[in-house]
């Protein structure tokens, strides 16, 4: 793809609206919580205050939220000029360090922790790591690599450009979780506006014959699959998530998740049934398998 020198479209950028305020329970819908059934009794606590449950539980995959809180100021950074509508999610990395809280503010700080040089395409990596207000603990860490299609081809020297700041380490059929035609419009509700996800002008515009699914909703539905099958239903038992973005996922396809144990780090592989491709695979460490899990 010819690399574009377009200046930045500001109808895109103002239509990257983010919320205040982001909802648990809109988040556990549109990642398809009770969406094949309104009381199954390992989701509805992730959308309702269940009786006895004194707070609705957060599912880990809700934090991959807070990197998005990046994306409108992250646009404008300084000597980095690239088309917005090429832009594709390339992984998501998550590490959960506590409980997470049913309801908290947060700050996010953010940095930048790898830029690489792909000839035909950029890879960028931005890290935020999230404390509750009045907190100099930890809460978790999201870095969010994007992919961006014709912006490759600036390194000087022969050999490409390269820069990590973090070490290259982090990098069974299940019940199969189903996406619905309307999946993209639910999940873009939790603060990802970009158009690419509900616009059929847009997407084609990016190359695309109609709107694709979030990222990070095809993460949360294979995540989901993965506490609902290895960690009982338990949320708090994921320690650190890591998902590359293989292929794009349509609203409405069906997705199934496969995995496999080794020690105490499920790896996994999720592929679009109607077409038998994968579309997304990586591995999440579990804290444990106590009697609980
Ligand atoms: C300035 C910007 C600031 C941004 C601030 C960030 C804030 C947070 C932003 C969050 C993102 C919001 C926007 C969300 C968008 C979406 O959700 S888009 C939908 C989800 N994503 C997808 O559907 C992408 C699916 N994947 C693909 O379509 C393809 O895999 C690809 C990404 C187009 C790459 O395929 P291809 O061009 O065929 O690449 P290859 O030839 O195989 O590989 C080239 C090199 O790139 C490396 N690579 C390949 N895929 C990825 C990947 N997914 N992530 C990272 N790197 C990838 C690959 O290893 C090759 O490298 P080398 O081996 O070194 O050559």
């Amino acid at each position: 793809m010819a690399r574009s020198d377009s200046e930045f479209n500001p109808d895109l950028l103002l239509a990257h609206k983010l919320p205040e305020v982001l909802d648990v329970a809109i988040y556990a819908l549109g990642i398809g919580a009770c969406g094949q059934d309104a009381v199954d009794s390992d989701e509805l606590k992730f959308v309702y205050h269940e009786n006895g449950q004194e707070h609705i539980q957060v599912l880990p995959t809700f934090v991959s939220l807070f990197s998005l809180g990046s994306l409108t100021d992250g646009l404008d950074l300084p000597g980095f000029k690239y088309d917005p509508s090429l832009l594709l999610h390339g992984q998501q990395y998550i590490e959960v360090y506590r409980p997470l809280p049913s309801k908290a503010s947060l700050i996010n700080k953010v940095s930048l922790a790898g830029l690489q040089d792909k000839g035909k395409a950029a890879i960028l990596e931005i890290e935020t790591r999230s404390y509750e207000q009045g907190s100099d603990e930890l809460l978790c860490m999201n870095r969010t690599t994007v992919f961006l299609r014709g912006a490759g081809g600036f390194s000087n020297s022969s050999k490409p450009f390269s820069y990590k700041n973090y070490p290259s380490n982090q990098g069974l059929a299940v019940k199969i979780p189903q996406t619905q035609p309307s999946s993209a419009l639910l999940y873009r509700l939790s603060g990802d506006y970009n158009p690419l996800h509900s616009d059929p002008n847009v997407a084609k515009l990016a190359g695309f014959p109609r709107p694709i699914l979030h990222g990070l909703c095809t993460l949360g539905f294979a995540i989901k699959a993965i506490i609902k099958c290895i960690c009982k239903g338990d949320p708090s038992a994921v320690k650190t998530i890591s998902g590359r973005f293989l292929a794009t996922v349509f609203p409405g396809e069906t997705l199934i998740t496969e995995m496999w144990l080794q020690g105490l780090r499920v790896i996994y592989q999720t592929k679009v049934k109607e077409r038998n491709k994968a579309v997304l695979s990586g591995y999440v460490d579990i804290r444990g398998l106590s009697s609980s899990l």
